[in-house]
């Protein structure tokens, strides 16, 4: 059987052939296309049919390989959706989870609702962008229209089929599921005024969605495509995807975002998780994704775009390591580095507000960043321990971060934890495993990950001998004085 996976995050989308041969996962990526986001009359939109039609570009090329077959599952990033009306028909286009529309939208709705009631019924970590603050703000006439709310990944596939489900791992990230009950939380949906029957049924990962209609792509030549409906968050694809082993690893799984957590059996909500925003996101095999969100590659990305002179990602490497040492300290998750009109400044800005050096070469913005998401991980990983109460032992980064050499050391450094780095496309080797557990090919996790080790190369970093305490101890000072400076309060 062939398998293919449709990956798309927030930066780029690829489609990734896979099979097992000689007792290893062999892959192919056969199509790759940007993504990102387009700003029409202040929104920020996704642009829905390009991808639609970009899946169907890379079925194409499934079928001109010779494969008349396939199994095909699709993940993508998390918490935004689609409003269908009667007909199946979009009542507006997809708005993206970098619009401001929510910048106030938790303090409105905690004031109804407070954050530990919230976080006790779901687990889920406070992002202005969760699908239920981006509801609260809905236009309401189309909501009241609405026949259903699809999140994005349900809704490719449902294009694709006629199908139409809700994931639950993507469907976690809502904050709408009560984590007691496994099922949206009716007092949560009150409060935004939509009705359970505006979403779809909840569905576990390896679901079989339908077949791919190919009679409604009539102008591209199709393979017979199953639609399997995998674990639709591409976080959750990605921690399949992770070959951790034993008890005390943890993952980060590395693109626009950096998802750093633990997989663990059972949620884990109390007031120190509550306190460090770390969330419970729903996993496959009814395990809980225990994370926290960190701002990631956006960062790069974003300084490469207001660049004059086009760098590769690479490139960027190569310069922030000729800039030695720790010259600034910048907390990236502050909500000024989400969606700036340009980052370059803001990190020049912050930098001049905190009287410290400001970087101006590509290199010094480089090395600023990577010396920094290394700090943020490290405090991420200290406490994570400490509410778990756990000592991790193994940190695994996955996806596109992976390739960078220089942040996978500077991370191994300044956590003093072991670094495992790769496989780069994690997320679609998750994508395609959970496709071949569902046809039963694979056995189960366990036996995945043992079959991801024995297939793809992952690269080793051992924590130099550096003074880390002191270096995240200046961090958290600079950053202290920020929040005083900025919000003349402790
Ligand atoms: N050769 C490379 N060297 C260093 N970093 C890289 C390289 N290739 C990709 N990256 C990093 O990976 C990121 C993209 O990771 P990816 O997992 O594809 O993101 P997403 O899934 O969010 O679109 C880029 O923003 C870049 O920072
Ligand atoms: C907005 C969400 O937090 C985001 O989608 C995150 O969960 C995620 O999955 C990001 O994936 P990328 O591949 O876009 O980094
Ligand atoms: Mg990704």
């Amino acid at each position: 059987m062939i398998y293919v996976a449709v990956d798309i995050g927030a930066s780029s989308g690829r489609l990734v052939l896979g099979g097992i041969k000689d007792n290893k996962l062999k892959i192919k990526e056969i199509h790759r296309f940007s993504n990102g986001f387009t700003v029409k009359d202040g929104t920020c939109y996704w642009d829905i049919d390009y991808l639609l039609n970009e899946i169907l570009k890379g079925l194409q090329v499934v079928k001109s390989l010779g494969y008349d077959q396939c199994t095909v599952g699709i993940d993508t990033w998390a918490v935004d959706y689609v409003l269908l009306d009667q007909k199946g028909k979009r009542l507006r286009e997809v708005v993206s989870y970098r619009d401001g529309r929510t910048k106030q939208t938790i303090e409105k709705v905690t004031k109804l609702v407070s954050k530990e009631k919230i976080y006790k019924k779901t687990g889920i970590q406070f992002l202005p962008f969760n699908t239920i603050y981006q509801l609260y703000e809905e236009d309401q006439e189309k909501l009241k229209n609405t026949n259903q709310i699809l999140m994005v990944p349900d809704y490719l596939g449902y294009c694709l089929t006629g199908v139409a489900v809700t994931e639950v791992t993507n469907a976690s990230t809502t904050q709408l599921l009560n984590l007691n009950s496994r099922t949206f939380d009716d007092e949560l949906l009150d409060l935004i005024s939509v009705k359970r029957e505006q979403f779809a049924r909840l569905v576990e990962p390896g679901t079989e969605l339908g077949m791919l209609k190919k009679e409604w792509f009539s102008s591209f030549d199709l393979p017979n495509c199953k639609v399997i409906t995998v674990a639709t968050h591409d976080t959750a694809s990605a921690v399949i995807g992770t070959p951790g082993f034993g008890e005390n690893w943890a993952y980060l799984s590395s693109g626009t975002w950096s998802l750093l957590g633990i997989e663990s059996a059972v949620p884990i909500v109390n007031e120190l998780a509550l306190q460090h925003n770390y969330t419970n996101e729903w996993g496959a095999f009814q395990t809980i994704r225990f994370l926290k969100n960190i701002i990631g590659m956006w960062i790069i990305q974003e300084v490469r775009r207001h660049l004059e002179q086009d760098y590769d990602f690479a490139q960027f490497v190569e310069e922030a390591k000729k800039v030695k040492g720790f010259h600034q300290f910048i907390n990236f998750n502050d909500e000024r580095f989400m969606n700036p009109a340009n980052m370059i400044d803001e990190i020049q800005t912050y930098c001049k507000e905190t009287n410290q050096k400001v970087p101006e070469t590509v290199g010094e913005l480089a090395n600023c960043i990577y010396n920094n998401l290394a700090i943020i991980y490290a405090i991420a990983i200290e406490e994570l321990e400490e509410i778990t109460g756990k000592t991790i032992d193994q940190l695994h980064i996955v996806g596109g971060g992976a390739y960078n050499e220089h942040l996978n050391q500077l991370t191994a450094d300044l956590s003093g934890k072991v670094v495992y780095a790769g496989p780069t496309e994690a997320t679609a080797i998750g994508n395609l495993i959970m496709q071949m557990i569902a046809t039963k090919e694979v056995k189960d996790l366990e036996a995945a990950r043992q079959l991801i080790r024995d297939s793809f190369e992952i690269k080793k970093y051992t924590p130099n001998e550096i003074n880390r305490q002191a270096i995240i101890q200046k961090f958290k000072e600079v950053v202290l004085y920020d929040h005083v400076r900025s919000t003349g309060s402790l």
